[in-house]
């Protein structure tokens, strides 16, 4: 096992610098990377992920290769247009409502994304559901226009109810992202009346086959997106976009251009627009996992996190 921790080039979900750990198995390489904030309940899906990849291996792929979004953070319009147009992606997610004034910076973000696309670029905003109802519905408009069309918009509210109304008021559709992943059980999430896309990631979800499960469960389109992995965990996320039976979106699995390194030299970046699917996640390099190499302190947290969640995923139910 090996714990890694690389400087993030900016800040995003409120951290700086990502951390996980690495474990080898029969079958490859796995990633255990929950975020600080969540339980070791929470977490023993981020396990279940990790294990599948080292013991048992995904599913085979339906294609080949995966059309990919990139990932705009809160970053001024300047550098946003520089990176959307390095990214060599036709589709650009681009974060907005990071604190209650960023409207007119949000503005300006998607106006610099648009230019940088051209007219034929896709863009889709994630607001990580921090509206409600009556703010998500001028926003959105507003969005829209300063973006010349908006692709869909990710989790504008909280609740499933909050989404289903802005819905029913605004012309772009709705993607469905924590509403999914954060449920108590996602396989029963009631999200058909409230969104027009599910977000779906395996690594919170409990691997490729539990959410391909959940993808079928929500009887909608679906895009495949990170939960800011290294190369490994992005992997799985891969197996899973080459399985599911229908793509019809580009998917969030840019993200490695939000790191400053990662642990192997077979990264998975994605050339004009695309990354390819996987059979296997790609082997760390020893000398990336000592330059990458957490803290003493920090190893013993995850060791024992580790030990902690794995108890709970081997918990009778
Ligand atoms: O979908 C993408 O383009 C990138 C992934 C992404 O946005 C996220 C990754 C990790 C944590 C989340 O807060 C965030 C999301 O909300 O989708
Ligand atoms: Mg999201």
């Amino acid at each position: 096992m090996h714990v890694y921790s690389i400087p993030l080039r900016t800040r995003f979900r409120g951290i700086t610098v990502r951390e996980g750990l690495l474990l080898a198995g029969p079958a490859g390489w796995g990633e255990f990377c929950p975020f600080e904030d969540y339980d070791d309940e929470v977490s023993a899906r981020w396990l279940a992920t990790a294990v599948e990849a080292a013991e048992v291996g995904w599913p085979e792929p339906v294609r080949e290769r995966i059309p990919i979004n990139c990932t705009v953070p809160v970053i001024p319009a300047e550098r946003a247009y520089e990176l959307v147009a390095a990214s060599g992606c036709g589709t650009a997610k681009v974060k907005v409502a990071d604190h209650p004034d960023s409207l007119p910076e949000d503005l300006e973000r998607l106006a610099a994304v648009r230019d940088a696309l051209g007219p034929d670029g896709k863009i889709r905003v994630d607001a990580n559901a921090v509206w409600d109802v009556d703010t998500a519905v001028r926003w959105i408009r507003a969005m829209a226009t300063a973006a010349g069309g908006l692709e869909y918009v990710e989790q504008p509210c909280r609740s499933i109810e909050e989404l289903a109304l802005v819905r029913r008021r605004v012309d772009v559709r709705i993607a469905a992202d924590e509403s999914i992943r954060r449920a108590a059980d996602p396989l029963r999430v009631e999200v058909r009346a409230a969104a027009d896309v599910a977000v779906i990631k395996c690594t919170p979800l409990g691997g490729v086959r539990q959410a391909l499960r959940v993808a079928e469960a929500t009887g909608l389109p679906c895009v495949v997106s990170s939960a800011l992995e290294s190369s490994v965990g992005l992997a799985a996320q891969l197996a899973l976009a080459g399985a599911l039976p229908e793509l019809d979106f580009a998917c969030g699995l840019g993200t490695l251009s939000l790191f400053t390194g990662d642990v192997t030299r077979e990264s998975l970046r994605p050339v004009d627009g695309f990354l390819p699917v996987p059979r296997v996640a790609p082997r760390p390099d020893p000398d990336l996992l000592a330059t990458y190499a957490a803290a003493p302190d920090r190893v013993q947290h995850w060791t024992r996190r580790y030990e902690r969640v794995r108890a709970v995923l081997n918990r009778p139910r």
